[in-house]
């Protein structure tokens, strides 16, 4: 019989990196009460913990290890007790609950996903139904290692169109380059932003998180609908100036924008004109804009993958 108890070679010195773990994905749903009229808040939480969590992987001490089930018990537990005013405020009390009461644990990182509901607006008794917004999942992500902040939100699927003030010309043509420049296009993308606050201390007078996460959105809105576009690139860099311009609480802005491609059919062998009516949206493989456009000074810090974050 083989001798199992020796390694072959000379254990090789390994040591452990980085490590953090958790809960993902808790889907809370809260359903607040005023007599016939609810309110619904819905969310997707996910926990990443770390701090002193070598004994765990490397002896199998699980002395330190607060259980992933708690962590999600948590989010349950205070989406009663607290409530959900917002995202960012769920997740500061999650993040700095689990910091400050467990001695081992040294950084929280709590991501939230947000669905969003409207009323169903209808004539009998009650206002407790609600339809899925088929608008954007508004994000959060907050990180607290004991003494600083970070407070970065987000959303991604808001899809928008302009179906004219789009051109795009005058661009690099090599031998491969088959483009057709445009005097009129559509342009479409599906908004994914991230944005980072400057708030980064409890002393400092809070943002009010709801109302910042509005006018950031009405901004970008505006900003698409109102920028004549001579490319992607500049509606995206119009749409984080507006923001870093009119919304002091933040820093930082990060788009990853892909560009749906609406492409005009062509109509001649049918013996028809089309005069910019007749598109084929096309899924893929699509442009991919992204950029990150901060208030000048300050260091830009969200990463260029957002789905990192
Ligand atoms: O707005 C655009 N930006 C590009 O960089 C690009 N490239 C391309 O083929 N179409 C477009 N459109």
């Amino acid at each position: 019989m083989a001798d199992n108890s020796r390694p072959a070679h000379p254990a090789a010195p390994v040591v452990l990196g980085q490590n953090q773990y958790g809960k993902a994905e808790s889907r809370v749903v809260r359903i607040t009460r005023d007599g016939d009229t609810h309110y619904i808040k819905d969310l997707n939480v996910s926990v990443a913990l770390s701090g002193d969590m070598d004994e765990v992987h490397t002896s199998g001490s699980n002395a330190s290890v607060l259980p992933t089930d708690t962590t999600k018990n948590t989010v349950f537990a205070f989406a009663k007790e607290h409530g959900i005013d917002s995202a960012e405020q769920f997740g500061i009390h999650l993040a700095r609950h689990f910091v400050t009461s467990q001695p081992a644990i040294h950084r929280a990182r709590i991501r939230v996903e947000e669905y969003a509901w409207e009323r169903i607006e209808h004539a009998g008794r009650g206002a407790h139904s609600f339809v899925r917004k088929g608008q954007e999942t508004r994000l959060a992500q907050i990180t607290y290692d004991g003494s600083s902040w970070e407070v970065v939100s987000g959303l991604k699927d808001l899809t928008v169109l302009n179906s004219t003030d789009s051109e795009f010309w005058g661009y690099v043509k090599d031998k491969y380059t088959t483009l057709p420049e445009t005097h009129d296009r559509i342009l479409a993308t599906d908004v994914c932003a991230r944005w980072r606050f400057g708030w980064s201390d409890g002393a400092e007078e809070t943002p009010d998180w709801n109302e910042s996460y509005e006018q950031v959105k009405k901004h970008m809105l505006e900003a698409f609908a109102e920028t004549y576009s001579l490319s992607l690139q500049q509606t995206l860099y119009q749409m984080g100036t507006r923001i870093i311009e009119h919304r002091a609480e933040i820093d930082e802005i990060r788009f990853s924008l892909p560009n749906k491609h609406h492409f005009l059919v062509d109509l001649r062998p049918f013996g028809m004109k089309n005069d910019n009516e007749v598109y084929f949206a096309a899924d893929r493989p699509y442009g991919l804009i992204e950029a990150t456009v901060l208030r000048d000074g300050r260091e830009a810090r969200i990463p260029a993958d957002l789905t990192n974050l």
